[in-house]
């Protein structure tokens, strides 16, 4: 549409221009005559048409450019001029004209020759405006009617009286006039055109322009009003933020306030609390250091008790001595005789009345009042101590308390000179024969009664001195003279024990078995208990038994205060004796009556004892039924107590090596069978003598030595041996063994070894092997301190190791030391993993010299040999400290098993060597003794 519209503007130019033309009349030669409209003829219109429908243009509805090639106008000169014309009417370059548009053109130019031709001159313009310039004058120069014809055609225009370019319309009009003035009109319509052009563009500019102000008011004023609506909107929201936020705040302030207040109200209470606290802080504060106060008053009261415990001591050991010069026997010997005829007199078939009847008083007469020395022990342990003291007193007395050895002795030393060559001092049926007329040797035969059949006379003399060696070492660090313990001690002992049982049992009593022997005590006797049982344990008992919780509490303890009293109880150590002297060579016929007199052991009725054998032998059978029943009580009773959850309540009695041999067989293997025991009894383990064993059938004599000492006590076919390899002088076999875990009827020897080292060498490893025959795993670090007994038959000997496990942590060192001076033997482990364990073996020696050990067979063990990958102490160095120290050297291995057995059957030899050693001493200052005690007691 806007094409046809040009193509309009263009047909109404070439009009115009042609209409000027026709007005204007043809100057020059160049005018083609009148090119007016007229010239357009119907033959022009004709020809175009027929143009159109050759070339397909009609067809088409355009003209192209190429389609002028068969354009034969008549009224244009040639194609070149009708190029021209399409070009010129195709002033947008599109290439194609309609119908119309070319039409149009042609007849605007005419397609006249004239109108050709001056397009032809037209087209290539040489300098148009210079050559104008050049040929043409300006306007202010023109001529006056010229110009006002040009100002005429501006007039017409529209164009105002001045435009700019002026001038240049002027030279184009001028030239043109001159040139072409066929052109002018086309000049002129051209010129009108773009006037009115011009107009219509400002006409429309300024509607746009009108239009554009009035939209931009328009958008100014609704921006405007936006604007305004959105900053009412704003402070609205501004508004109501500020209230939500106010309203928030001032919820928040409240709580906040609320929270404040609850806060402060904690606060003051918390203050109120902490016055409070601090008030009763005060308070207990003010009580603590009252109770410091007390403390340091009562600390410092038990030490002034322990000194004047210790002045005591020292005065029991004068008294003692004074005692010993002055009736020349031993005060333990008094006191049977005083005990004993008590008993008799009271309840002939009751040992406990005898026993509880006035042993010590009597024992000292008028002048010392033992009780009331002993009245200075405060603590039960002290007491305890102070029952338990049987040992005579010697000029020597050490400050330790009396050994089990000791006790022996003495026990040897009175029945010597005892009047009962028979042993029947202490018949059953009546109070001992022996009285208290004075005699040493009645005295003698109411506690040694049986030894008299012992040692008639032959060994009396030789215990008096062991009386003075008992004083010089009272317990286990005997010197020389001290070490006569051992297998004398034990025949000692055991004569004792069958004194004190004859006295209180019938002999009839003495024909039955333990086991019926404890069941008659407990029924007829159900209070008394047997005498030498009783006796010691009467004394102990009150005082023991108030100690008794502390130590059950205390396991560590009771080792230390076990091992006291067992130089007390004569009775339990006889047992130990007596297959002693069974097995002396030297007294093999004594040995013999010396058992038929004397019961078995009261704290290990030992099989042999009670064997049918043993009864009948003699008057001395009751009082061996005695013995046995007594011990067999005692045992039960120690039995019922050891089945404790604890090893060592037996021992937490206070009670002396009686009672830890009691305990001992608890944890062994033996354990009475048939009858009808005590409780306590049938819990008994089997390593040691239970009431049942004695009834069984004497065991064959492994060898000579066996059966010279005790024969037919052994019960066939007992397993004697345990299942270790033999060891050098020592027999494994069942029938020659070297290790028995079967209680031994006849032990010749008892020793207490101590096993010292520091933690986690493997002492309690070492142990567990000895008795289980198996390595532990998982043991835990020893508290306190533990004992076993194990028992060894080495050298035709039966040993009673009662073996000391102690604790090597530090904290329990003070109770180990406490241990030390009763040790016969100890065997100080190292571990050869443990460089430090090594070092410290100079340290348990230092303990062992603090507690004043002396005469102790020392066995140096390295254990744990298996682990050669990790050794840090070699063999040798071992050696050398062995031989440095002048003790005895072994390695070991707890897990294998390798030179556990043999390292205690070597540690029992050394020990009887020493025992031996002493039993000669003593042999050798007996005979001094004798006068003083007769002297004594007449
Ligand atoms: N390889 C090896 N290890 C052992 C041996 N004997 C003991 N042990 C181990 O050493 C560790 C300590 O053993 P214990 O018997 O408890 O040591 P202890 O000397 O009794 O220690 P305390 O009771 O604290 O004094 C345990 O783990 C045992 O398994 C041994 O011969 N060889
Ligand atoms: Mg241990």
């Amino acid at each position: 549409m806007e094409s046809g519209q040009r193509m309009y503007r263009k047909g109404r130019k070439l009009g115009s221009s042609r209409r000027r033309q026709m007005r204007e009349p043809a100057d020059g030669q160049d005018a083609p005559g009148d090119p007016g409209p007229e010239s357009w003829t119907s033959e022009a219109e004709a020809e175009l048409q027929t143009f159109f429908q050759n070339c397909g243009a009609k067809d088409r509805g355009f003209v192209t450019r190429e389609d002028l090639a068969e354009a034969k106008f008549r009224f244009l000169g040639n194609e070149e001029e009708l190029q021209m014309i399409f070009d010129w009417v195709d002033s947008e370059r599109r290439g194609r004209l309609s119908l119309e548009e070319f039409s149009s053109g042609l007849k605007n130019i005419f397609g006249s020759s004239l109108s050709t031709q001056g397009l032809r001159r037209r087209r290539p313009p040489p300098s148009p405006r210079v050559s104008v310039t050049a040929s043409f004058p300006a306007l202010e120069e023109a001529d006056s009617e010229e110009r006002e014809a040009f100002l005429a055609l501006l007039g017409q225009l529209g164009t105002g009286p001045s435009i700019p370019e002026e001038k240049e319309i002027w030279q184009l009009w001028g030239k043109l006039r001159q040139e072409e003035p066929q052109l002018v009109g086309n000049l002129e319509g051209f010129l009108a055109e773009m006037s009115s052009r011009l107009q219509e563009v400002r006409a429309d500019k300024e509607a746009l322009e009108q239009t554009l102000r009035k939209r931009d008011s328009d958008h100014h004023r609704e921006v405007w009003q936006l604007y305004e609506e959105m900053e009412r909107q704003i402070h609205r929201e501004k508004r109501q933020l500020q209230a939500q936020s106010e309203s928030r705040g001032q919820a928040l302030s409240a709580q906040m306030q609320e929270a404040l207040e609850a806060k402060e109200l904690e606060v003051q209470r918390l203050q109120q609390g902490q016055s409070e606290l601090e008030a009763q802080l005060h308070s207990l504060s003010d009580s603590h250091r009252e109770a410091t106060s007390e403390n340091l008053q009562l600390r410092e009261a038990g030490q002034d008790l322990a000194g004047q415990l210790e002045e005591v001591r020292g005065q029991l050991q004068v008294t003692r001595g004074h005692l010993d010069a002055a009736r020349g026997r031993v005060s333990w010997q008094v006191e049977e005789e005083v005990s004993v005829p008590g008993a008799s007199k009271k309840v002939p078939g009751t040992q406990a009345e005898a026993s509880e009847e006035g042993p010590l008083p009597g024992l000292f007469g008028d002048s010392d009042d033992w009780n009331q020395l002993l009245s200075g022990f405060s603590s039960p342990w002290q007491r305890a101590l102070q029952l338990s003291w049987s040992p005579p007193p010697t000029p020597h007395a050490a400050s330790g308390p009396p050994t089990p050895r000791v006790v022996r002795q003495i026990s040897i030393s009175e029945p010597h000179p005892g009047p009962d060559p028979d042993g029947p001092p202490r018949s059953p049926t009546g109070p001992p024969p022996s009285t208290q007329d004075g005699k040493g040797e009645d005295v003698a035969g109411q506690a040694m009664g049986p030894e008299q059949p012992v040692g008639p006379g032959g060994l009396e003399p030789s215990i008096e001195p062991a009386a003075g060696l008992q004083a010089g070492s009272p317990w286990g660090l005997l010197g020389a003279p001290a070490k006569e313990s051992g297998s004398l001690v034990a025949a000692a002992l055991k004569v004792l024990v069958p004194v004190e049982d004859a006295g209180s049992r019938p002999p009839s009593q003495a024909s039955t078995g333990l086991s019926e022997q404890l069941q008659a005590s407990d029924d007829t006797d159900p209070g008394p208990r047997p005498a030498p049982a009783k006796q010691s344990r009467q004394r102990d008992a009150p005082q023991a038994e108030g100690a008794e919780p502390g130590l059950a509490s205390l396991g560590a303890l009771v080792p230390a205060e076990g091992l006291e009293p067992v130089g007390q109880a004569p009775q339990e150590v006889p047992e130990l004796g007596e297959p002693r002297l069974a097995g002396q060579d030297s007294h093999p016929g004594e040995l013999r009556e010396a058992h038929g007199q004397v019961p078995g052991p009261e704290r290990m009725p030992v099989q042999p004892l009670q064997s049918p054998e043993e009864e009948p032998q003699a008057g001395e059978g009751k009082a061996v039924g005695r013995g046995r029943q007594d011990p067999s009580s005692e045992q039960a009773a120690e039995a019922t107590e050891s089945t404790q959850p604890t090893p060592l309540p037996a021992s937490t009695h206070a009670e002396p090596l009686q009672a830890l041999l009691a305990v001992a067989p608890a944890r062994g293997q033996l354990s009475p069978a048939g009858q009808s025991p005590p409780t306590g009894v049938q819990e008994l383990p089997q390593t040691l003598p239970t009431p049942a064993e004695p009834k069984a059938p004497p065991r064959p004599q492994p060898d000579t030595a066996q059966a010279e000492r005790q024969p037919g006590r052994l019960p066939p076919g007992e397993p004697q041996a345990e299942s270790w390899p033999s060891a050098p002088g020592m027999s494994s076999s069942p029938g020659h063994p070297a290790a028995t875990s079967q209680p031994q009827a006849d032990l010749d020897y008892l020793f207490h070894v101590i096993f010292l080292g520091d933690s986690n060498v493997g002492k309690t490893s070492f142990l567990h092997l000895l008795h289980q025959n198996a390595f532990a795993t998982g043991l835990a670090a020893t508290v306190g301190v533990d004992f076993r007994v194990k028992t060894l038959l080495v050298d035709n000997k039966c040993f009673a190791l009662q073996l000391w496990d102690t604790a090597g942590q530090e904290r329990y060192h003070s109770v180990t030391r406490q241990l030390l001076r009763k040790a016969d033997g100890v065997v100080l482990m190292y571990d050869v993993t443990c460089q430090e364990s090594f070092a410290h073996v100079r340290y348990w020696l230092d303990c062992l010299q603090d507690a004043g050990a002396q005469g102790v067979v020392l066995l140096l063990l390295g254990n744990k040999m298996d682990c050669e990958e990790a050794r840090q102490v070699p063999t040798e160095a071992g050696r050398q400290l062995a031989q440095e120290l002048g003790v005895s050297f072994g390695e070991c291995s707890a897990i294998l098993g390798h030179n556990v057995l043999e390292s205690m059957v070597n540690l029992a030899r050394s020990l009887k060597v020493q025992e031996d050693r002493l039993k000669d001493s003593l042999v050798e200052v007996a005979p001094r003794k004798p006068p003083k005690r007769a002297g004594c007691c007449s």
